[in-house]
């Protein structure tokens, strides 16, 4: 059955019924390897991606598929556990379907990490980058047909899409959390197979800093929504051609859960300091 507006605002109503009534205004989404959990937190409720979205969701080794509901300081936290890729078969607006939640849920920030491979050699893995910007490299836009009829602008401005406050909080907080950070800008390719060398030197020629296989159509969605949006990639790997060995998911998950600890520590800084705000 086709994914619709209609069924994504439906979901909505029902979700808004089960969870629980604290106002939301901030959601966090886990990329690869990225476990996220807010220590000083409090977990109110958990729930399957099946339970969540109303198309069929089938899983990738790296990310849990679950969305849970967090209260900090009297308020909710939105935490998406995995995300959709146009590369695993999902379509455009089905991987822009956690933004499009989200906002309806009542979020106004959302923030993104992913998993992403250095494309110049001086960013090192386990460095983190705040993105400023984005290159739509996927061959698809998630306002396509319908879901950009659905809700004014019909052809959103994305000269800020990465909000500039946020992205100076980010780094503020991210150096304090002991992370090696810079800002830069995200090449978002379809996958799944990595770069060739050659695509990596080009890749940097276009403006890229880092490349990944996701991020875009969710920035997309979420700036038509009127969503801030904030960016994080953790730099798993050096790009194909700058890396030494062989590229591969599971070097990607590695390099997750070693940063995890700084990656909690920032989220939590960052969830309490946007709560209050
Ligand atoms: O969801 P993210 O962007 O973190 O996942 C990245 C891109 C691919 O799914 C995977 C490649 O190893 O990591
Ligand atoms: N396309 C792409 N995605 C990644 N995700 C993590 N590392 C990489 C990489 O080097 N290339």
């Amino acid at each position: 059955m086709e994914f619709t507006p209609r069924a994504l605002e439906e979901r909505a109503r029902v979700l808004k019924e089960q969870l629980p009534s604290l106002p939301v205004s901030l959601a966090v989404v886990a990329g690869s390897g990225i476990e996220l959990v807010l220590p000083e937190a409090r977990k109110l409720l958990e729930l399957a991606y099946h339970q969540v979205f109303p198309f069929p969701v089938h899983g990738l080794i790296g990310h849990t598929p679950t969305l849970s509901f967090w209260e900090v300081q009297g308020r909710g936290v939105l935490m998406f556990h995995g995300r959709f890729h146009l590369y695993q078969g999902y379509s455009a607006a089905e991987v822009a379907a956690i933004p499009r939640l989200a906002g309806l849920l009542g979020v106004s920030t959302y923030i993104l990490t992913n998993a992403a491979g250095a494309l110049v050699p001086t960013l090192e893995p386990g460095s983190l980058v705040v993105l400023a910007d984005h290159l739509n490299l996927q061959g698809a836009n998630p306002l396509v047909g319908e879901w950009g009829r659905w809700r004014e602008p019909v052809f959103p401005d994305m000269t800020h899409a990465y909000d500039p406050d946020l992205r100076k909080l980010a780094l503020e907080l991210a150096r304090q959390a002991g992370f090696a950070v810079q800002e830069g800008v995200y090449a978002g390719v379809l996958g799944p197979s990595y770069e060739t060398p050659a695509e990596v030197r080009m890749l940097a020629q276009l403006g890229g800093t880092v490349v990944g296989m996701s991020t875009v159509q969710e920035v997309i969605a979420a700036r038509h929504m009127g969503l801030r949006v904030l960016g994080l990639s953790l730099v798993t790997n050096y790009a194909a051609g700058i890396a030494t060995r062989p590229l591969s998911h599971e070097e990607v998950l590695e390099a997750g859960a070693k940063a995890q600890g700084k990656l909690v520590k920032l989220l939590s800084e960052l969830t309490t300091k946007l709560v209050a705000a």
